[in-house]
């Protein structure tokens, strides 16, 4: 994907007469337009790996608006189709990141209505597109994207977002100016100094809000868009949610709800069909394209109907000449760590061997986890409790290496299918009343009382891996439970929870809010909460939390776009498709958990599972589920254990401000010599921390207290104000 970079100065901040000690106005301009240029341009080196072929920028009149882009080339590679794109009376301006689908039958049709374009290249359409149809042009935008609009006419700046956030977009205003980039390190070359947003670092609201790791810098959620009018006023707009049917109540008459008269064949075919249709547009650019395969489910379905468009169909892909050319596929392969339950690639070796196609393997030592941690760090701009995101670096650096420039990926199946454990207890939690065929074997209420029991009484698992990993709700959990009709998902935020490491004065004024409540009101509007409590079944209410927070915010982040971009790989992600998503979301809860009255247990992903047998192998029909997760335990003495000891010290822990060096300092032992998994975990953020502090500069975070003005200050202020108020007393 491409890298965007926008500087916008907000009405009441441009330059006067003597500005960058000008002569006059019109040289003031021009010393701004240097300085701005000089700035653009360092603010485009910093994103450089998101678009190393192309770069551009352009300027409007007394520089009121700067559109900067990296381009990584995937559609048409000539220059016609370098960023950023103008309209012909040059008063619409446009920078994209990412893919739009369908773009060819939106060209031919804008074509007729009389547009033209110099290019062939899908980002090109954006203008043409918002002129045909204003901001309803959203609706026709399929795919990952991410972009900035200026419309010189009205004034008016946009900045969108696709509907699941694959492509990413962060703000910030700072001396008066807006800046818009695909990556905070973009603003640090116009002169925003970093500083740790500890509040959002404690509440974890830089995973389930719009606040970010740094104070004063937002993202663009997924869905929506962000307005700036008059070059004054910020709105942010929801273009796209996700919504499920209501649950229906038997009770009622039944024309007072819809039951679902589908038949699962049906229900298979719409799966399959639509996955089919998501894959095929995915494969169409003129550069090579590869997966990315792990031993799971997902991504071997991808890779599976790719087979089958291929040799099937005659779909090329990418730039491929021909149809029955070599699919290159990228797998990890887990060394060093405790054993195999992390590795998946003996499976992916034989989903590979079965399907006939290429694989490339990046081997996860420990040495290879060293010599990217730091990249990692900030390439992901966040910190992570598994050291999975550094793993990701290392195979898009061997997807580049191999000359493959697109991957396809499983990414944002299991919040669609529900594919994860922890959702077996939101699924118990209700029957599915939407459910009539006498094909599907329904779960008897007493058998589901008892297995959701089960699941409640499971929690608390050894934390090791994250499959396990469950935590009991403490009891001010309870208010944020209840607003979401007591799904679960909430508990997952603990995970990243430090707060018991907290300095003193950072105890004080960060230490006591509960993640979960804060991330229950932050994260889920009135009317969402509303529709948990009463409409959507449970099921359902968690997988739109999955997806809004932790697809969204960790997923796609840490896991996709921005270990892809470092090395500038295009990632697209099939089971992301709005045409796809709407159709499963529809589907009743059974048929995506199933129950199985043989085994009296649940299958999850079934729905899938049935859409993609043909494409996949039987051991994987068979497998269940098993989370992305790289070892979380490492030897005493080894290269791991060095780097992350060096890194956790009295000095840098004190650097960042907010942790107290006496609790953090037994981390390194308790992971490493005690081999405890939570205390691991925590050691991986902290340290991610130390890297990010050096890597962005950021300031060492200072109380409150201590910024506020000391008692001869006060007196030496208040002095003429008294002397003031006395006089208008007379
Ligand atoms: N070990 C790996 N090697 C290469 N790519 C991987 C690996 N693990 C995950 N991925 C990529 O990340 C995506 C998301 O991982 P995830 O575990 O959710 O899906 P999956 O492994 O394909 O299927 P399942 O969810 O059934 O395990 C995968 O679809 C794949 O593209
Ligand atoms: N890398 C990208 O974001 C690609 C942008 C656009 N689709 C192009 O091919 O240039």
């Amino acid at each position: 994907m491409c890298g965007i970079s926008c500087v916008i100065t907000l009405k009441g901040n441009a330059p006067k007469s003597n500005s960058y000690g000008a002569k006059n106005l019109t040289q003031a301009y021009e010393l701004e337009r240097a300085l701005l240029s000089e700035q653009m341009e360092g603010s485009l080196e910093a994103i450089k790996h998101r678009g190393p072929d192309d770069r551009g920028y352009w300027f409007s009149d007394y520089n009121r608006v700067a559109l900067g882009h990296v381009r990584l080339s995937i559609l048409d590679l000539s220059p016609e189709a370098q960023q950023p794109f103008h309209d012909p009376e040059d008063t619409v301006h446009a920078v994209v990141c990412g893919e739009f689908y369908d773009w060819e039958e939106i060209r031919e049709d804008l074509i007729k209505k009389g547009y033209s374009f110099r290019s062939h290249c899908d980002s090109e359409i954006l203008i043409a597109l918002y002129q045909e149809y204003g901001m309803s042009m959203m609706e026709y935008l399929r795919g990952e994207f991410a972009f900035v609009l200026y419309d010189s006419k009205v004034e008016t700046i946009v900045a969108a977002r696709d509907r699941y956030g694959v492509k990413p977009l962060f703000y910030s205003v700072h001396d008066g100016r807006l800046f818009i980039a695909s990556e905070m390190k973009a603003f640090l070359a116009f002169g925003w100094q970093p500083e740790w947003d500890v509040q959002s670092l404690m509440e974890c609201g830089y995973l389930t809000d719009t606040r970010t790791l740094f104070q004063g810098v937002s993202r663009i959620q997924a869905g929506r868009y962000l307005s700036l009018q008059s070059y004054s006023t910020i709105t942010q707009t929801e273009y796209w949610n996700i919504e499920y049917p209501d649950k229906v109540c038997q009770s009622l008459p039944s024309y007072l709800y819809e039951i679902e008269t589908r038949s699962e064949q049906e229900m298979i075919e719409g799966v399959r069909e639509r996955l089919l249709n998501a894959v095929r547009v995915r494969l169409r650019a003129d550069v090579p394209v590869g997966i990315f395969l792990s031993g799971g489910l997902d991504s071997s379905a991808v890779a599976g109907m790719i087979k089958h468009l291929m040799v099937g169909k005659g779909v090329r892909l990418g730039n491929e000449g021909s149809a029955t050319a070599n699919i290159n596929c990228f797998s990890i392969k887990f060394l060093d760590g405790p054993g195999d339950e992390f590795d998946e690639e003996p499976i992916a070796q034989r989903t590979a061997e079965w399907l006939g196609v290429k694989k490339h393997i990046v081997r996860m030592t420990e040495e290879e986890f060293v010599k990217n941690y730091s990249d990692a760090a900030w390439f992901c701009e966040h910190p992570l409790s598994d050291l999975n995101f550094i793993a990701k670096v290392a195979l898009s650096r061997i997807t580049r290496e191999n000359g493959v420039k697109v991957i396809l990926t499983g990414e944002g199946s299991d919040e669609q299918f529900a594919g994860y454990g922890q959702l077996l207890a939101d699924f118990l939690r209700e029957p599915d009343l939407s459910w009539t065929s006498r094909s599907l074997p329904r779960l008897p209420n007493d058998l589901r009382l008892k297995l959701l029991a089960e699941e409640e009484q499971s929690k608390g698992g050894d934390q090791k891996t994250i499959k396990n990993f469950r935590i009991a709700d403490p009891p001010s959990a309870a208010y944020a439970r209840k607003q979401i009709n007591n799904v679960g998902i909430i508990s997952m935020t603990s995970l990243m929870n430090a707060q018991p490491l907290l300095s003193p004065w950072a105890q004080q004024e960060f230490g006591t809010q509960d993640p979960r409540v804060v991330g229950v009101h932050n994260l889920l509007t009135g009317t969402v909460r509303k529709k948990m409590q009463l409409k959507w079944h449970t099921l359902h209410s968690a997988l739109y939390i999955w997806q809004k927070f932790f697809l969204q915010n960790i997923l796609l982040t840490a896991l996709g776009d921005r270990v892809e971009m470092a090395n500038s790989i295009e990632g697209r992600q099939p089971f992301l498709d709005h045409n796809l998503t709407e159709y499963v979301n529809g589907l009743p809860p059974s048929v995506k958990l199933r129950y199985d009255p043989e085994t009296q247990s649940l299958n999850e992903k079934w729905i899938l599972k049935e859409a993609a047998k043909p494409f996949i192998t039987e051991e994987l029909y068979n497998r269940r589920k098993h989370p992305f997760s790289a070892p979380v335990t490492y030897p005493v003495d080894g290269p791991l254990h060095r780097y992350i000891g060096s890194l956790m010290t009295k000095e840098n822990i004190e650097q960042l401000g907010f942790l107290e060096w006496e609790k953090c300092k037994y981390l390194v032992e308790d992971g490493f010599v005690h081999k405890n998994a939570v205390e691991m975990r925590k050691l991986f953020m902290i340290s991610q921390l130390v890297e990010l502090q050096r890597r962005f500069g950021v300031k060492r975070a200072e109380p409150e207290y201590a910024l506020r003005p000391n008692e001869a200050d006060i007196q030496a202020f208040q002095a003429p104000l008294a002397r003031t108020s006395s006089l208008s007393r007379l």
